[in-house]
């Protein structure tokens, strides 16, 4: 298992409910232009340091930089949800099946005083848009998953909406961007670093 993910195999960090014995901890990172601290705990994602993917998309996408609707799919503890209210001060929503990174994505975003809506997906209103989605994606779930998971939110962009992805060349970046554009999302790649693709996706 790679170092980054930081659980057990019987305990997967998109378990809807981890119930690893807590490990509080905190991730420095620098993004929107200041330094930011996020609280981890196990039991989700990359709970010991920033992920590399993560930090590569936050370093080569453009954040926005004014208000709008902007969603962080599989948004782990907040690192990018986070992010993007700082940046934008406008509103955020991040969406994760895990319950623990959703508590502490709350509890990180609060701190900062950053507005964000941290929410399960089936609780996102199916009218809502968004001007942008900006996602580390779950690739672990599996490609059919991971499809069916991008069939389901990049609809939700608002016309003109963009989508921002990040994913590791050797996870299927390349095959992930004819995916998309052949499903009607016209997908570039806008940059590549560390073995990271950033992806710019437009809502066709
Ligand atoms: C690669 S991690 C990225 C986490 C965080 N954004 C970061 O950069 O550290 C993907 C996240 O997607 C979540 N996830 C898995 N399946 C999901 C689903 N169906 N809907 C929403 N989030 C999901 C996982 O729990 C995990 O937190």
């Amino acid at each position: 298992m790679a170092h980054n993910d930081e659980v057990t195999e019987s305990e997967h960090y998109f378990a809807t409910r981890p119930n690893s014995q807590a490990k509080p901890r905190t991730i420095d990172f620098e993004a929107a232009g200041r330094q930011i601290s996020l609280r981890t705990d196990s039991g989700v994602f990359s709970a010991s340091r920033l992920d590399p993917g993560t930090a590569v998309l936050l370093r080569k996408a453009p954040l926005p930089t004014r208000p709008g609707r902007y969603l962080d799919l599989g948004c782990g503890y907040g690192p990018i949800a986070v992010s993007l209210g700082l940046a934008s001060q406008g509103s955020v929503t991040a969406v994760d099946v895990n319950t623990r990174a959703l508590e502490l994505v709350r509890s990180n975003a609060a701190e900062l005083g950053v507005e964000v809506t941290a929410t399960t997906p089936e609780e996102v209103p199916a009218d809502a848009r968004f001007d942008q989605i900006w996602s580390n994606p779950p690739i672990r779930v599996g490609k059919a998953a991971l499809h069916e998971l991008l069939e389901q939110w990049l609809p939700r962009l608002a016309p003109d909406g963009v989508a921002w992805l990040v994913v590791a060349r050797h996870k299927g970046a390349d095959s992930l961007v004819d995916w998309l554009t052949e499903r009607g999302f016209p997908t570039v790649k806008h940059a590549s670093q560390k073995g990271y693709r950033v992806l710019r996706v437009e809502r066709a």
